[in-house]
């Protein structure tokens, strides 16, 4: 699947934009606020329905501007795919396929998938567990069409079982038969959700370790781990075991709302002991593992956006990342940068034709 052309209308810094693109890899280059992120972001928001960075739409609109219109024009198999997004400030966004209005936007997702790598990821690595939840949670969503569905009833029970530990807690009536009928539809809900994230994780953790060798030359012991309450005892042991401090607490302290990953290097976490250029490293190889996921499932490659990619990695890591961007197992390729001379000699040197664009001020320049 690839991007043909994409056009867009008062997108943040950009008043009127269009460009044809390459099959193979297209790199932006441009100074500091330029409009480079900008436009990764407008393809984002093609494939996605929403920004990468901001999910409020009415401020990716052009200041002075009362809406904002991208147009894209894909070939996924041979096939044309034609998509226009549109969005008024306070009105729903509307989004269309061939001329064709969606009746729910959840329907696009998945359509046209996409991996963005960016600067901001770095937050998978350094931050707190919910980010890494996210991360997993949004993979498997683009490839199993039931999952957020039920994440959505879990986190439902979920907020009712903390709600009724409130009240037992607030009026000291402690209604036995009530949790029971809540603890069994969380139990059932989290295991399922459970039982996919495990069994995501083990393909994942298969695919990253292959890439992440790839990258830094087998010269770094990584680790990638799934941790879960789940995975020593079932949910209704837990939350059984676990009632006097859930009701001390008032909170239900086991359960995949509780799920994390863990990151190693050389047995030690990477968020404290991995220097930048190894935890970027890390990062890219946890997204090129989405990416590869996402095609073994899909059955066709996915969009891939570099953001920013190359600051803070070594050459030889720079040049092996590029070499397995630009080969037959990634499809179409955006690389943005602030150095044309660095973009043509990392290309260059690998014998890689791209289509390169030059970004000032909101313009476009191929
Ligand atoms: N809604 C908006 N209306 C007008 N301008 C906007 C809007 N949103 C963002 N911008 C402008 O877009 C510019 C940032 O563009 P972008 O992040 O794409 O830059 P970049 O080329 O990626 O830069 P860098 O190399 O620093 O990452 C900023 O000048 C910002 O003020």
């Amino acid at each position: 699947m690839y991007l043909q052309q994409i056009s867009f209308i008062n997108f943040k810094n950009y008043a009127e934009a269009e460009i044809g693109l390459s099959k193979g890899v297209n790199a932006f280059v441009g100074n500091n606020g330029a409009g480079k992120t900008n436009l990764l972001d407008a393809i984002h928001y093609l494939s996605l329905c929403k920004s990468y960075f901001n999910p409020i739409d009415s401020q990716q609109i052009m200041q002075g501007a009362d809406f904002f219109m991208i147009n894209g024009v894909f070939d996924k198999q041979g096939k044309k795919e034609v998509i226009a997004c549109g969005v008024k400030r306070n009105q729903k966004k509307q989004f269309k396929r061939n001329k064709k209005d969606y009746q729910r936007l959840a329907d696009h997702i998945g359509l046209l998938p996409l991996v963005m790598i960016s600067p901001y990821d770095i937050s998978i690595i350094i931050e707190g567990s919910e980010e890494r939840r996210k991360f997993v949670d949004n993979v498997i969503s683009q490839t199993d069409g039931s999952y957020l569905d039920e994440l959505i009833t879990y986190n439902k029970f979920l907020a009712n079982r903390n709600s009724l530990l409130k009240q037992i807690a607030d009026t000291g009536r402690y209604d036995a038969d009530l949790l029971a009928v809540i603890d069994e539809q969380l139990c059932i809900s989290g295991t399922r959700i459970f039982n996919k994230r495990r069994a995501f994780m083990q393909k994942f953790t298969e695919i990253f370790n292959r890439l992440y060798t790839f990258l830094c030359n087998d010269a770094e012991q990584v680790e990638l781990v799934y941790e879960s309450n789940l995975l020593h005892d079932a949910l209704d042991i837990l939350l059984k075991r676990n009632i006097d401090k859930d009701r001390a607490l008032q909170r239900t302290t086991a359960g995949i709302h509780k799920d994390d990953l863990q990151f190693n290097i050389h047995q030690m976490p990477m968020k404290k002991f991995g220097s930048q250029g190894q935890q970027k490293s890390f990062l890219i190889a946890l997204k090129l593992a989405q990416y590869t996921f996402l095609m073994h499932t899909k059955g066709f490659k996915p969009l891939l956006l570099l953001d920013d990619i190359f600051d803070k990695l070594d050459d030889d890591r720079v040049t092996k990342l590029m070499q397995m961007v630009s080969n037959n197992d990634f499809g179409q390729v955006f690389i943005t940068d602030t150095s044309i001379s660095r973009v043509k000699n990392i290309f260059d040197a690998i014998n890689i034709q791209i289509k390169l664009f030059t970004v000032s001020e909101g313009n476009i320049y191929a």
